[in-house]
């Protein structure tokens, strides 16, 4: 009776999915950016750059927006019209011949006017609208114009590692690398050299790059540059160092950079001018800590290009939630949804093909994920490639499923947050979160890997009972709506006599892997932020017992249990089994980020008494949250809202 219920619904579904997707097809591949594009026009070019800078000035461009003659200025959203106010041309060829973009998506225009002027910015734009480009491009014409040499491409024989002009940091690894790429294909037609250097690769074999090449700019994770800084033999320094620009800005405090940051910077050159740029689509109280320390007090603007009422997501997007009643549907329900899409995608050749990341804040469970895809297509039932990334797998491992990913046509990722930010792979149409979050900003970078460059997608959160108060709090405001099309969710293993037939698939697959995979993946579980711990003991045995079709769930051991504060909790406590939980528990970065575990606060960061310049960019950034906040104020959350309809 179930497999025919499934059927029905199934078929249900692919209607309503596909009717969604008919939608989000539309939006598919467009020509360019929606706003950007809209607004492209030629302009006059402008006489000087002195012009440009005074009617870019923040304060003045909102007054001066009023008169004919500088409203042109303001609408300079073709890169071609940068030349005319002293952009370099290699630049800009780079970028309207061999990327092919003619007009600058809103953020980039909003941000590359004012940068191009030296002022220090905090950028807040969504995800995926080209905020890379409108940190790269002001920054590598600062460094041309500070040495006009720069600019050709025989100045590339004389780099050296020891005078490098401008910096990107970035939270983590892949995204370091992704900017470096971007950054290489913009320089193409200059003589800057582009280096990266990330954690988890060989330094010697950086440095050597680095020194037979030399570095004009260099993209690197925090804890990497502060090690060649602070290394003297390394050869690596930036005394002329022009700008530095922080990517992901409010993730660097998340997860520990602040000590690197601290050094990084004593290490800068002080006697010299240097721009900075902090970037991010979610603007945390954080970032402003970090912009009271990084950012020149009276000499910068805070470009915000999320109107005020504005969600920090894109409106284009779909958000659906699914309430699983227990965390033995959770793969069911997944696998449901996928075979669903997947063929609704195969149907209608209107459709981008599927291609998915599903995320998961535990390490672990992004293995058995990815263990679970890797089985599923091997028996057959799936026909699409999957990949997994995780933290604790090496970078070669990381940049090859990445790499991957990003060159399939249709697949699945299982992802731990080293993918959340600024990852640009192509064509995502789903993002599948699995549990609450641990913050809302995860939840909003997650979903933002599908829907860029104006394109469409879903989002699909999986919410079991023991997450659903702090998954409802955390999203409080998003248009998240409940979704009751996947049968496999609402399944009770207790209820029924026979398993469905997703549910009988995952158990095969389970009963084929590591029992020590099963038990990390138990374990994991308990770390996230949870109304009540001991059902989640009940409903995991559970899980185990019937879903797994284990004889007893995984044991823990009693210290683990004592610090869980589960000794009573029906926990299967026995001695000698407690190596593999207190080595997840020791591994900093067990929740997926490239570094140990939160530590948000930053307290270092001291508050200005008065007249207090960052104070209004405080008010002014698009917070979406955080949700206490938000219900004082009386904030939107409005009809449709999760919290009202969920
Ligand atoms: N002017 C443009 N026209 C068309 N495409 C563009 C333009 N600028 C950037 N892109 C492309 O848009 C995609 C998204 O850009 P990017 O990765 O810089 O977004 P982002 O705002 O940094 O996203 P996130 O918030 O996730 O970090 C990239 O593939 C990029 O090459």
């Amino acid at each position: 009776m179930f497999r025919t219920g499934i059927r029905r619904c199934g078929a249900l579904a692919r209607v309503a999915t596909s009717s969604t997707k008919l939608l989000s097809a539309r939006a598919a591949f467009p020509a360019s950016f929606s706003g950007a594009a809209s607004v492209s026009r030629s302009v006059a070019p402008l006489k000087s750059f002195a012009q440009f800078n005074r009617l870019y000035s923040a304060d003045a461009a909102v007054a001066e927006e009023k008169t004919p003659e500088n409203a042109a200025v303001g609408e300079i959203t073709a890169f071609r019209d940068l030349e005319a106010i002293g952009v370099h041309r290699n630049l800009l060829d780079a970028i309207t011949q061999d990327m092919r973009y003619e007009s600058m998506t809103p953020v980039q225009a909003k941000t590359i006017n004012p940068a191009l002027k030296g002022t220090d910015i905090v950028a807040q734009a969504k995800t995926g609208t080209g905020k890379t480009i409108a940190f790269l491009l002001p920054l590598l014409q600062r460094m041309i114009e500070e040495d006009p040499t720069l600019a050709t491409r025989k100045a590339a024989r004389s780099a050296r590692s020891d005078d490098i002009r401008g910096i990107v940091l970035s939270p983590t690894r892949e995204l370091a690398e992704q900017i470096a790429t971007e950054a290489k294909r913009l320089c193409r037609r200059t003589g800057l050299v582009v280096q990266s250097a990330v954690g988890g690769t060989q330094k010697s074999a950086m440095l050597r790059q680095t020194q037979r090449q030399g570095c004009h700019l260099l993209v690197a994770t925090p804890g990497r540059l502060n090690d060649l800084l602070e290394d003297p033999n390394s050869g690596i320094d930036a005394p002329k160092l022009a700008a530095l620009v922080l990517d992901e800005a409010d993730r660097m405090l998340d997860v520990g950079f602040e000590k690197e940051l601290n050094a990084i910077q004593s290490y800068l050159p002080k006697d010299k001018v240097r721009q900075t740029m902090l970037v991010s689509a979610t603007i945390p109280d954080n970032v402003i800590q970090l912009a009271r320390k990084m950012v020149r007090p009276h000499d910068f603007e805070f470009v915000q290009t999320i109107p005020e009422h504005d969600t920090l997501t894109h409106d284009r997007i779909p958000q659906h939630v699914v309430t699983v009643s227990s965390w033995a549907n959770v793969f069911p329900s997944l696998f449901e949804l996928v075979d669903r899409e997947v063929a609704a995608a195969k149907e209608d050749p209107s459709l981008p093909p599927f291609k998915a990341i599903v995320y998961f804040n535990t390490t672990s469970m992004v293995e058995l994920a990815g263990e679970l895809g890797y089985q599923r297509r091997q028996s057959g039932q799936l026909r699409i490639p999957t990949f997994a990334i995780q933290s604790q797998l090496s970078q070669f491992q990381r940049t090859k499923a990445a790499d991957m990913f990003r060159n399939s046509r249709t697949g699945i990722l299982f992802s731990s947050d080293v993918t959340a930010r600024g990852m640009d792979f192509p064509n995502v149409t789903h993002v599948i979160q699995v549990d609450a979050p641990r913050e809302r900003e995860s939840y909003i970078h997650r979903l933002g890997r599908t829907g860029r460059q104006d394109k469409g997608g879903e989002g699909w959160l999986f919410v079991p009972p023991m997450s659903a108060n702090s998954a409802r709090k955390l999203l409080r405001g998003l248009p998240l709506k409940p979704n009751k099309t996947l049968e496999s969710a609402e399944v009770d293993l207790n209820a029924v006599e026979e398993l469905p037939a997703y549910h009988e698939e995952t158990k095969n697959l389970i009963q084929a892997l590591p029992r020590k995979l099963m038990a990390g993946a138990y374990t994991s579980l308990f770390g996230g932020q949870l109304t009540d711990r001991e059902q989640l003991v009940e409903d995991l045995n559970d899980w185990a017992v019937k879903g797994w079709g284990w004889p007893e769930p995984p044991a823990v051991s009693h210290s683990w249990a004592r610090n869980q504060g589960l000794l009573n909790a029906g926990l299967n406590i026995q001695d000698g089994h407690s190596e593999r939980m207190h080595r997840d528990e020791r591994r900093g970065d067990r929740f997926g980020g490239d570094r140990r575990g939160d530590r948000r606060g930053g307290g270092r960061f001291e508050r200005r008494a008065s007249q207090d310049p960052f104070a209004e960019m405080g008010r002014r950034a698009r917070r979406d949250g955080p949700p206490q906040q938000r219900s004082r104020g009386g904030r939107r959350g409005g009809s449709g809202g999760f919290e009202s309809s969920w």
